[in-house]
């Protein structure tokens, strides 16, 4: 591939394009917002000039209700050899597509397994995609060349390929996005009109489990719009999980001491549950799941902190696998939490506090 085109430069098509501009692709940028491209183009994304000859691949990277009406339009002005899509459902716009009749041979679905719960190019990350799994949805009729774009695109993102057909990806992400989303913005949502004194208290397990709570309100309206059936259907199954562990909450209190036993056995049996799927969940790169340790530093509140601890834990030459910050209510520090291979814990901790860091018990 030496060139591609990407509509819709926001959050997801923003992260594409600076993936591909770092890998020596010539990408050009369209937005129906001309801020959104203008702002992809000054982040390196690419040119908000027009190609000149019809471009290797675009990526319609707009809402999903909107795929089938972009793609027709693109391809009516011929802006390139093959298309593919990014949307976080794919039987809807399939639909749309055919209805639209668009050209479904250099047409192929994709799904990037990756996003934050912000939009827009501001949020973009070159590296968004790595190690993160990509659904492509080919059909019958998808040629060859459209097929072999795509998985290029995946490739160059950094991306895992998974091959899958749209109604399936649609059942899978209903468990695994979809269900998890409207979960963690309930979670969230009890926190709507909680006291000060209790909000204050937050601390990292209420973050890991509403962060997705921040995402935007109409792209999920859009999303849970085509999927709703099957997630319903998950959802009438965790209500009924609910009805159980709520009884078995009131168990415990119960004088009786069979009655607690009950109790006992069902809360027992839910987090047991819970650490099995949990346990199933891979790793980067589709690698078993992986457990990693954290390691919290305290940093001062202060421009090139967080750049000087990251330099030295790579000096150390540990890789940091994910990384949280907490800010300490009033004080002028921030809770640097470094997850690494628990093999580089101990080494890690050392050379840190060798090197003045106050790293925490
Ligand atoms: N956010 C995520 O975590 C995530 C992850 C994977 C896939 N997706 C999918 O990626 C797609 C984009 O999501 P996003 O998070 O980047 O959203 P976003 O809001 O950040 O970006 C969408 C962009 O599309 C533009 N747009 C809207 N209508 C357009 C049109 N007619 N022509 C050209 N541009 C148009 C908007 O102006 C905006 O800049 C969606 O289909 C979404 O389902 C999102
Ligand atoms: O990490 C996040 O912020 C996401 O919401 C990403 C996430 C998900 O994993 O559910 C959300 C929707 C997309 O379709 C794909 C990825």
């Amino acid at each position: 591939m030496r060139t591609a085109a990407v509509v819709g430069t926001g959050l997801i098509g923003t992260s594409a394009a600076l993936a591909l501009t770092g890998r020596g692709i010539t990408v050009y940028l369209e937005d129906a917002d001309p801020d959104a491209a203008r702002t992809a183009a000054a982040l390196g994304a690419g040119t908000v000039e027009e190609p000149e000859e019809p471009v290797d691949l675009a990526i319609v990277a707009v809402p999903p209700a909107l795929v089938g009406k972009v793609l027709a339009d693109c391809q009516r002005r011929g802006l390139a050899r093959c298309y593919t899509d990014v949307a976080s459902v794919k039987s809807g716009p399939r639909a749309e597509v055919a209805a639209l009749g668009c050209d479904t041979v250099h047409y192929i679905g994709g799904h990037p397994m990756a996003g934050r719960e912000q939009s827009g190019p501001l949020a973009a990350r070159a590296d968004l995609f790595e190690g993160r799994p990509w659904v492509l949805t080919p059909t019958p009729d998808t040629s060859t060349d459209t097929l072999n774009a795509a998985l290029e695109l995946v490739a160059l993102c950094g991306a895992m390929p998974v091959v899958m057909d749209a109604a399936a990806h649609d059942r899978a992400v209903a468990l695994v996005s979809h269900t998890p989303q409207l979960l963690s913005s309930l979670v969230a949502a009890r926190l709507e009109h909680a006291d000060e004194t209790s909000v204050r208290l937050a601390g990292q397990g209420v973050r890991d489990v509403t962060r997705i709570a921040a995402s935007d309100a109409r792209m999920w309206l859009d999303i849970l719009s085509a999927n709703a059936g099957v997630v319903a259907d998950i959802l009438d199954e965790l209500a009924a999980d609910l009805s159980t562990t709520v009884a078995a909450l009131r168990s415990l209190q119960d004088g009786d001491e069979a009655a607690r036993q009950a109790g006992v056995a069902g809360i027992e049996a839910v987090m047991r549950r819970g650490n099995h799927g949990q346990a199933r969940i891979p790793g980067k790169h589709g690698a078993p799941p992986t457990r990693y340790e954290t390691v919290v530093v305290a940093i001062g509140d202060q421009p090139g902190e967080l750049g000087r601890l990251f330099g030295e834990v790579a000096r150390a030459g540990v890789n940091i696998e994910d990384v949280a910050i907490d800010h300490s209510a009033g004080q002028r520090v921030g809770l640097v939490q470094l997850s690494v291979a628990p093999s580089a814990v101990h080494e890690l901790v050392v050379t840190l506090r060798a090197r003045g860091w106050n790293v925490r018990d």
